[in-house]
């Protein structure tokens, strides 16, 4: 074993000899030199496929980090490469004499051509991004339609870019005195770009940031509750979708030494959409399934079918709509998710991240300083709420210390979510105020609190049930790491990601779920789920503790060992509040309660004392046994 690596012994299995190799792994060690062979073994025709196959891949690659993961749906991505593929084809074609003066150097610069349609296609999708990422529902879909069609319109009426006509002349493709005018030659640079894009996006998303795109789908509500900015996740997504299309631009136009409106069509972006979904949501390799599938099922069915039906119509497009229906309908996860649900054995990773390897044993993250045992770290000073005539919280005031464990109780609608949301930046008060470390937090937002050290679970529990546990519970540490994108898609964030994920394990030991770091968390019990969600709020090294109903639905054994993590914690000085139903679990654990009916405080004070409480036993109607 390797110095500084941990066996997994601590999660019951046994330690491997050696790293092995994941699944992407192996299939990029077969593909290398089946792919550096087929140029020399294909004909030219077959190679020029392969090459038109590379370039869709390239930009449904986009889209299966864009839709498949993230959960957002474009039909603008055929734009977004038309957008580049024109910027490249005008500055390869246009004489320097065309070009303003300290422009000049760009004409029949390919380099300049690939750089000037980056540069626009994310500058478009910055701003289209900036309008419709944080409109929730259909907005974004119907931004990317909208741009998709005035963007093929606008192509079609620009005279200097050749109108309808479009572009022709492109020279051959040369960099660094290396010629690409050959098929062949194409070839290898396309699919050289497109697995470096393959592995870029497969490291992406086995990161921090890969973390926060995937946690998209699970709600924002959690993720920004762990300190993941949502929008910011949107847009890395949504810029990383589009730098694939710039590229796949760049390359079409010196493949194919021609540009016209036409490919870039909205029918183009949905045809991209269909290559995701066939090839399979949320799969890296998804992307490059689905392309070949499409384009070998289109010129197939371009070759069978005026055989079969005579040449008098376009049938194609209507037989295409039918499979696609079928296949669908029979492999919702696409062709890759089936592959994958063939081949392994815990389906813990749909999107391809941290292969089942050793956790390493990394340095610790640093601890934020905690308040010292029975300081105030949450104070309600009169919390009103009101839903128009309706008062959900009356006048509500209470502490919380640290080393303290404070249930608030009510029967159903007195109040008790509504204050928890107040009280965890989900909701803000009327009047009143909340503080926190004697600071002042009512109108801050969730996610702010989650920096400054406040941790919650949720009544109904929100976690990603495909993804491992262990990474559900690194999504509590986000924001104990800072590596972006770039360091994530080029590996430099290892150590730090060592950290994080140590940090998880760590937290899940704890809370009694070391043994299940690498299974999905969907497979968990309802108990376990909520243990999960527990360290997982760990893991952002919280000093408030807000628990929203932790007991509900819990089985006698799974209570227990619940308490005695919530005992332990208080132990170590940490402040919690649990909104709970449950009196037997209260009472026996709590050091106060917060007794509200109808919004308003009835009784406050130790559990013996409330017990007996006449106003209390009077509120639950038939008393507390
Ligand atoms: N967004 C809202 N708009 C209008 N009324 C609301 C809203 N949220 C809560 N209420 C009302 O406020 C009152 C308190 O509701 P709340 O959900 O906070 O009670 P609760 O004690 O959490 O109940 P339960 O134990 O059933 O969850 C209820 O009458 C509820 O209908």
């Amino acid at each position: 074993m390797k110095p500084g690596v941990l066996s997994k012994t601590s999660a019951g299995r046994p330690a491997p000899s050696m790293p092995k190799l994941s699944p992407s792994g192996w299939i990029l060690l077969a593909l290398v030199p089946l792919l550096a062979a087929a140029p020399l073994l294909l004909p030219t025709y077959q190679v020029t496929l392969a090459n038109n196959i590379g370039i869709f891949a390239l930009a449904t690659l986009g889209l299966v980090l864009l839709t498949g993961v993230a959960g957002m749906t474009s039909f603008g991505q055929a734009a977004f490469i038309g957008v580049s593929a024109y910027a490249t084809a005008y500055l390869a074609t246009v004489t320097a004499a065309d070009l303003p003066g300290p422009l000049a150097w760009m004409a029949g610069s390919p380099l300049a051509g690939l750089a000037v349609g980056l540069v626009l296609t994310l500058a478009i999708a910055t701003l289209l991004g900036a309008v419709t990422l944080r409109l929730s529902g259909h907005y974004l879909p119907l931004g990317t339609i909208a741009w998709g069609l005035s963007l093929f319109y606008l192509f079609g009426n620009l005279e200097f870019l050749g109108g309808h006509t479009g572009l022709s002349g492109i020279p051959a493709l040369s960099l660094f005195g290396i010629a690409f005018d050959k098929a062949e030659a194409l070839f290898y640079l396309i699919w050289a770009i497109l697995l470096l894009a393959v592995v870029a996006t497969l490291n992406l998303l086995d990161s921090r940031v890969g973390r926060a795109i995937r946690a998209l789908r699970g709600g924002q509500r959690m993720s920004e509750s762990m300190g993941v900015d949502s929008f910011r996740a949107k847009m890395t997504a949504f810029l990383v979708a589009a730098l694939y299309a710039g590229l796949a631009g760049w390359l079409y136009a010196y493949t194919q030494r021609f540009v016209s409106p036409a490919p870039f069509s909205l029918q183009a972006g949905i045809d991209f959409l269909f290559m995701a979904l066939i090839g399979g949501v949320g799969q890296v390799w998804g992307a490059v399934i689905g392309a070949a599938g499409v384009t070998f099922a289109k010129q197939w069915l371009q070759d069978l079918l005026p055989h079969l039906l005579g040449r008098s119509g376009n049938f194609e497009a209507i037989v295409f709509g039918l499979l696609i229906v079928l296949l669908m309908q029979h492999l919702p996860g696409g062709i890759a998710g089936w592959i994958a649900k063939l081949f392994e054995r815990r389906r813990h990773r749909p999107t391809g991240a941290v292969d089942d390897v050793d956790l390493p044993d990394a340095e610790p993250l640093p601890r934020r300083a905690m308040p010292a045992k029975g300081e105030v770290v949450l104070e309600a000073k009169g919390i009103t709420r009101r839903f128009g005539g309706l008062v959900a919280n009356r006048d509500i005031s209470f502490t919380v210390r640290a080393g303290e464990i404070l249930a608030v109780i009510g029967p159903n609608g007195a109040g008790k979510s509504t204050l928890f949301n107040q009280l965890s930046c989900v909701d803000h008060p009327t009047s009143g105020e909340i503080r926190f470390l004697g600071e002042r937090i009512d109108g801050r937002t969730a996610r702010a609190m989650a920096g400054a050290g406040l941790s919650r679970s949720f009544q109904h529990v929100k976690l990603l049930p495909s993804m491992s546990v262990l990474e559900n519970v690194a999504i509590g540490a986000h924001l104990r790491g800072s590596k972006g994108v770039a360091a994530a898609a080029l590996r430099l964030d290892r150590a730090e990601e060592a950290r994080l994920l140590a940090e998880a394990r760590r937290q899940l030991v704890r809370v009694g779920l070391g043994q299940y770091l690498h299974a999905e968390a969907g497979s968990l019990a309802l108990g376990q789920q909520r243990l999960l969600e527990i360290a997982r709020a760990l893991c952002a090294d919280p000093c408030l503790l807000l628990l929203d109903e932790p007991a509900a639905g819990l089985r006698f054994l799974e209570k227990q060992a619940l308490a005695e993590l919530l005992v332990r914690l208080r132990s170590e000085g940490m402040a919690i509040l649990l909104v709970e139903h449950d009196m037997d679990f209260v009472m026996g654990l709590v050091d106060r309660v917060y007794v509200m009916e109808f919004g308003e405080r009835i009784a406050e004070g130790p559990p013996e004392t409330i017990q007996t409480n006449p106003a209390v036993l009077e509120a639950y109607l038939g008393g507390i046994e």
